[in-house]
């Protein structure tokens, strides 16, 4: 059986930043941005505590900024619980830590992402289809989650962010302890992926090098525009040099 993908989105729910602060307890962690988040791949990179997590979580719509607003297609995601649900219901998120129940089975796990995403009764079942074939589970479809190996865990956690097809997808360091082979795997997930804007939350070089069409530096506490990849690093570029030029960027 070939499986379509299916969408119920709109057909342009561009996500942008205005004027977004995050601070806990008074302490400033992320300082006032606005951005409008490109088409394609975008690769959050930030050393550890420079607030990737912070700005997913308010990109997902289950943390409000501090200040500012998440603006989807012009309206304040945050304004209200219907405009929340609403944003959840085309947003993808994988958690930095997913913990995953293990006592039910990937297509049980898949099935309720897809409730909760309020993906209809009708195209619960091809949703969650596609998703799975989508992280090459197929033959796990029936496997406990409990009895998988930790990538292919990693890869049922991004089944359940992309079921239902949303166009913004947010993955919060999705390649962490998975081997390289895995790694490997993951990122040519993700580049098949189909959602319009997806953001990686990353500290590591390989992970922007293979899937991001835009990196944005966050130096602390400074989100900088998103640059092109196409710009930091030009086709033909080794990658020793490509390496070297998103560790300066990093830096600073
Ligand atoms: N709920 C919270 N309460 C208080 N401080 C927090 C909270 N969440 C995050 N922080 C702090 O905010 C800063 C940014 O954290 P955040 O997790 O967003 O960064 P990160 O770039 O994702 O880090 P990592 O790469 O280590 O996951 C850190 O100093 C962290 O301790």
């Amino acid at each position: 059986m070939e499986l379509q993908v299916l969408t119920t989105r709109s057909p342009d729910l561009h996500v942008s930043l205005r004027d977004v602060e995050v601070a806990y307890r008074g302490k400033q962690v992320v300082q006032p941005t606005t951005l409008s988040l490109p088409l394609g791949i975008t690769a959050f990179m930030g050393n550890n505590g420079e607030g990737k997590s912070s700005l997913i979580r308010v990109l997902a719509g289950v943390q409000p900024p501090s200040r500012g607003f998440l603006l989807r297609g012009g309206q304040d995601a945050h304004a209200s619980g219907a405009a929340r649900r609403q944003h959840h219901r085309v947003t993808g998120w994988l958690p930095q830590e997913a913990g995953l129940p293990r006592n039910v089975t990937v297509r049980e796990l898949v099935d309720y992402a897809a409730w909760h995403k309020q993906v209809a009764r009708r195209e619960r079942r091809t949703a969650s289809s596609v998703a799975i074939e989508q992280v090459d589970l197929v033959e796990q479809n029936d496997s406990r989650v409990g009895a998988l190996s930790g990538g292919q865990r990693r890869r049922v956690a991004l089944a359940a962010a992309i079921v239902g097809a949303p166009d913004l997808l947010l993955l919060d360091e999705p390649t962490t302890g998975l081997d390289p082979t895995q790694r490997d795997q993951l990122h040519g997930v993700l580049r098949s992926l189909p959602a319009s804007r997806v953001v990686v939350a990353t500290h590591l070089v390989e992970d922007v090098l293979a899937v991001a069409d835009h990196v944005l530096f966050i130096r602390g506490g400074v989100v900088q525009a998103p640059i092109p990849m196409s710009e930091l690093v030009p086709a033909g570029t080794d990658l020793e040099t490509a390496s070297r030029a998103l560790r300066l960027g990093l830096a600073g």
